[in-house]
């Protein structure tokens, strides 16, 4: 049986690292990845939403993963987001990812045409079989996708021996119940994975039984994350609901800016750690000067809700 150990705990979803010239820059991809990893991580998600995967060519995205792999491999788990709504482009990242050595692939739907599950089906195990040695994660994300995991399209995937985990962000918590189990059905106990998505109920996620967690808010409060999963470890479930509760405004307060999400998020990070990631890729809206207020006092709140754990 395949061992889901390694993908139980906090793995953040990675940033696009961009040089200014709005280029890949993999210093800045090799330096995310140490810092990550000094925090105690379990792993990264590498190329998904975060990563604005929907904006990087193939090329770039081979890059990303070759750089992570460079400071990762042996230390952290590491899953490489592939798709790319095409299949042979998708299929290329896919066997390209199985080269580099990860724990894992996943993928999103096709997105924009709804597509039947059995065409689904293929655009996934046609990745999958180009990757053969490595496990498959199936990534649920309705509300961006357009597509909604069934159960029927879950029950085909599971004939498929490396599907071994379901990273759900949908935002009903029962979809994480009824993914786990029809997983536990095909094999066995500990034989399948559930994520959590929504970083705003990462604690109900895991209550629930998700067995951990990818987020995209993880990267910049990394501690918040793993200590709200070592207290639910514990059963303490007050004390990781205090923490969520915090994580939660910080989003909030995040979400505020004119700048994309994730734009504040890298933002955040230079100020905090000088790390040079740069901004986010057009079409996503850069920072603009009324956005400071903002960012200095998400990471205000960052740091004070760290310093108190
Ligand atoms: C819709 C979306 O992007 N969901 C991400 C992944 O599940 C989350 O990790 C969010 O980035 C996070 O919950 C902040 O809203
Ligand atoms: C947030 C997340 O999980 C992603 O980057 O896909």
């Amino acid at each position: 049986m395949k061992d889901i150990n390694k993908y139980r705990g906090i793995i953040p979803a990675f940033y696009a690292c961009y040089a200014p010239d709005g280029s890949i820059s993999t210093e800045g991809v090799k330096a995310l990845t140490r810092h990550l990893i000094a925090k105690g991580v379990k792993g990264v998600y590498v190329g998904g939403s975060s990563g604005e995967c929907i904006y990087q060519h193939p090329d770039e995205r081979k890059a990303v993963l070759e750089a992570v792999m460079s400071e990762a491999k042996g230390k952290i788990t590491v899953i490489a987001h592939v798709a790319c709504n095409n299949t042979a482009d998708s299929v290329e990242l896919a066997a390209h990812a199985e080269k580099c050595g990860v724990d894992a692939i996943a993928s999103i739907p096709p997105i924009y045409f709804h597509l039947p599950n059995y065409a689904i089906a293929d655009y996934w195990n046609a990745m999958s079989a180009a990757a053969p040695n490595t496990e498959f994660i199936i990534y649920n994300i309705p509300q961006l996708a357009g597509t909604a995991l069934t159960m029927p399209l879950l029950n085909e995937m599971l004939k498929n021996p490396n599907v071994i985990a379901v990273k759900n962000s949908s935002m009903p918590t029962q979809d994480i119940q009824m993914f786990k189990d029809a997983g536990i059905q095909a094999r066995g106990a500990d034989g399948f994975a559930v994520f959590n998505g929504p970083d705003e109920q990462f604690v109900s996620g895991r209550v629930m039984g998700a067995d951990g967690g990818i987020g995209g808010t993880y990267a910049v409060m990394p501690e918040l994350f793993l200590k709200m999963n070592e207290l639910i470890e514990k059963g303490d479930i007050p004390a990781a609901r205090d923490i969520q509760y915090k994580a939660d405004r910080i989003i909030y307060k995040m979400c505020e800016a004119h700048g994309n999400l994730y734009a504040v998020m890298k933002e955040i990070l230079r100020r905090m750690y000088g790390l040079e990631l740069g901004g986010v890729r057009a079409p996503l809206p850069g920072l603009i000067p009324e956005d400071e207020p903002i960012v200095a006092e998400a990471q205000k709140m960052i740091e004070d809700a760290v310093a108190a754990l």
